[in-house]
């Protein structure tokens, strides 16, 4: 029995249960009425509008087949990360994310305060890309965001960037999509993307664990974009929690399906009408794991607050206004450490019912 680094382990109630066998299926949406420009009758998008917003309603979490993005470059990328990853750690170190700069490789990230049983690579979809300097409301200062430039594998960031130009615009259709299941114009979020954004991708590599009834791969979590795109490798291990009563659903690996995720600011957009969902990642002591989600997140002098044309004296606001910005950047503040406090959470925005 290898010796268990204490800092990887889970409170006994968020240990995972490995004897699942039978994974479940989230909703499978098939895009290919947008992604097909031949269609031109309207009623296909209609049936699919209907479709991703009972998924999102339902569940928050569904895959997509028919997306349109190329297999040859996400599988590119995924040949490219098995090769970063396979380097030694003094390689990966020498683009080693840092608080001035952090983007690059982690591997001692927390989540909820227990580390992560992974290694991650992180890269920005706009470069540079801009974010307050502190997370003081009153410090108007702005910095810049940068990526790094590893040496290997050779053409690592041509790769990475290509593969997030598709990442960016599968993201936008869908935002579309969702926009129009809400009632509101196709475009009503474009703003909050079309001149800036702080969207990222993330390479992560969860190698074998020996002891995955104690640790997780990412500890249980909600993403705070607006939404998450998720291609994960046919090992499995993503779990999601559609509602916090419920049991813990494994989420099958589908060849060349993506998996959408809402997070807490479409939670926030649309003042509850759809709900971010919890997951995490259960790790195995035998196959290492790939995973490589994109973040879409807005510019950062975004204000999230519920849409106007959703709340009314009925359904007034269920949140206070946040900047994106300084939460990302208190967020980032706080992940970098083991912290005794909780960190800063869409929720502690909720206006109490
Ligand atoms: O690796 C996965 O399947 C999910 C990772 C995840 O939830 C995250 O990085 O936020
Ligand atoms: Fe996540």
């Amino acid at each position: 029995m290898e010796k268990v680094d204490q800092a990887f382990i889970q409170y006994p109630q968020h240990r995972p249960n490995l004897t699942i066998i039978q994974p479940e299926h989230i909703p499978i949406i098939d895009l290919s009425p947008i992604t097909n420009h031949t269609v031109s009758h309207p009623s296909p998008i209609e049936g699919l509008v209907k479709e991703i917003g009972n998924a999102c309603k339902e569940w928050g979490f569904f895959q997509v087949i028919n997306h349109g993005v190329s297999l040859t470059l996400r599988q590119n990328i995924e040949k490219a990360s098995k090769l970063f990853f396979a380097q030694s750690l003094e390689e990966k170190r020498k683009v080693s994310r840092d608080e001035s700069s952090p983007m690059g490789y982690y591997d001692t990230e927390h989540t909820k305060n227990i580390r992560d049983w992974k290694e991650v690579f992180d890269f920005l979809a706009k470069d540079p890309t801009f974010v307050p300097l502190t997370s003081d409301e009153h410090d108007n200062r702005l910095t810049q965001w940068t990526n790094p430039s590893p040496q290997y594998p050779p053409h690592f960031r041509d790769i990475i960037k290509e593969y997030v130009e598709e990442m960016e615009k599968l993201s936008f259709k869908l935002m579309e999509l969702i926009a129009l299941s809400l009632g509101l114009e196709a475009k009503r979020f474009e703003e909050f993307f079309i001149k800036d954004q702080t969207s990222f991708l993330r390479l992560n590599y969860y190698p074998p664990c020996p002891y995955p009834h104690l640790a997780l791969g990412v500890g249980r979590h909600k993403d705070s974009g607006p939404l998450t795109i998720l291609a994960q490798d046919e090992v499995g291990g993503l779990e999601v929690r559609p509602k916090a009563d419920q049991d813990w659903i494994r989420v099958k690996p589908i060849p060349n399906a993506y998996i959408i995720n809402l997070g807490d600011m479409i939670q926030v957009w649309s003042n509850d009408a759809y709900e971010s969902v919890e997951h995490r990642v259960v790790v195995n002591s035998e196959k290492a794991r790939f995973s490589i989600p994109f973040f879409l997140f807005p510019a950062h002098d975004t204000v999230v607050k519920p849409l106007e044309e959703l709340i009314n004296e009925q359904n007034p606001s269920k949140f206070r206004p946040y900047k994106w910005g300084k939460f990302l950047v208190h967020r980032l503040d706080s992940n970098f450490k083991k912290q005794n406090a909780e960190n800063v959470q869409t929720y502690h925005y909720k206006i109490r019912e």
